[in-house]
């Protein structure tokens, strides 16, 4: 898979604010391929509430978040998504880990549905007992998003009162830093998709020694 992005300026905005935002992030055909798996996931009902904390803090709590997700698995993945993966651990990680002074050495990623009326209320990403989670990065699914349809994530500024709204449009990437970057999804109208994944500090399953 090949993705021809022009990484300067984005590592730059990390750099300084904590966050970018990547428009036409994937290749086409692997968008489409990830819009169909989506579809098909959903008429499946495979999709499963999300919890909050993680070991033995996890808990649902729907006044916090009301989406569903479901874990995409590297040893059980079709080719299209297996060489998504090769990308995220052969090219983009080595890249950040250079430009941004980062060790990041596993990733996860998951596929997140939110129904209308859905929302995360403010958060970090990286939990306190798993102190694992270096970047967030959020690929928005939703082909034909306008505005009244809600799910926008909010993005608080560190050295100011002021926040960014970004809109979940098809195919954008969000990336920002797990463990400072405040961030809420505002309600959604409609119903909103994305893959979000996290790039870790350590492989998966060691982090709870972090
Ligand atoms: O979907 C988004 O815009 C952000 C989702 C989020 O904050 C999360 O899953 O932790
Ligand atoms: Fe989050």
């Amino acid at each position: 898979m090949n993705i021809n992005i022009e990484w300067d300026q984005y590592f730059e905005e990390m750099a300084t604010q904590e966050f970018t935002v990547v428009d036409n992030f994937l290749p086409t055909a692997l968008y489409e391929h990830l819009q169909a798996q989506f579809k098909t996931y959903l008429k499946q009902d495979q999709l499963e509430p999300a919890g909050i904390g993680s070991l033995t803090t996890y808990q649902i709590n729907e006044n916090i978040r009301t989406d569903e997700i479901l874990w995409l698995e590297r040893n059980d993945c079709t080719p299209e998504v297996a060489s998504y993966f090769a990308f995220i651990e052969n090219d983009l990680i080595p890249q950040l880990n250079r430009n941004l002074f980062l060790s990041i050495k596993d990733f996860e990623f998951m596929l997140a549905y939110y129904p209308p009326g859905g929302f995360y209320k403010r958060h970090l990403d990286q939990f306190k007992e798993r102190n694992n989670r270096l970047l967030s990065m959020v690929i928005y699914m939703n082909d034909n998003w306008q505005k009244g349809d809600g799910g926008e994530l909010e993005i608080f500024h560190n050295n100011s009162e002021a926040t960014t709204i970004v809109e979940p449009i098809g195919n954008r990437l969000v990336l920002f830093n797990s463990a400072t970057v405040w961030h809420q999804v505002l309600p959604a109208q409609k119903e909103r998709k994305s893959v979000t994944g996290w790039l870790l500090k350590m492989p998966q399953g060691l982090g709870f020694l972090g």
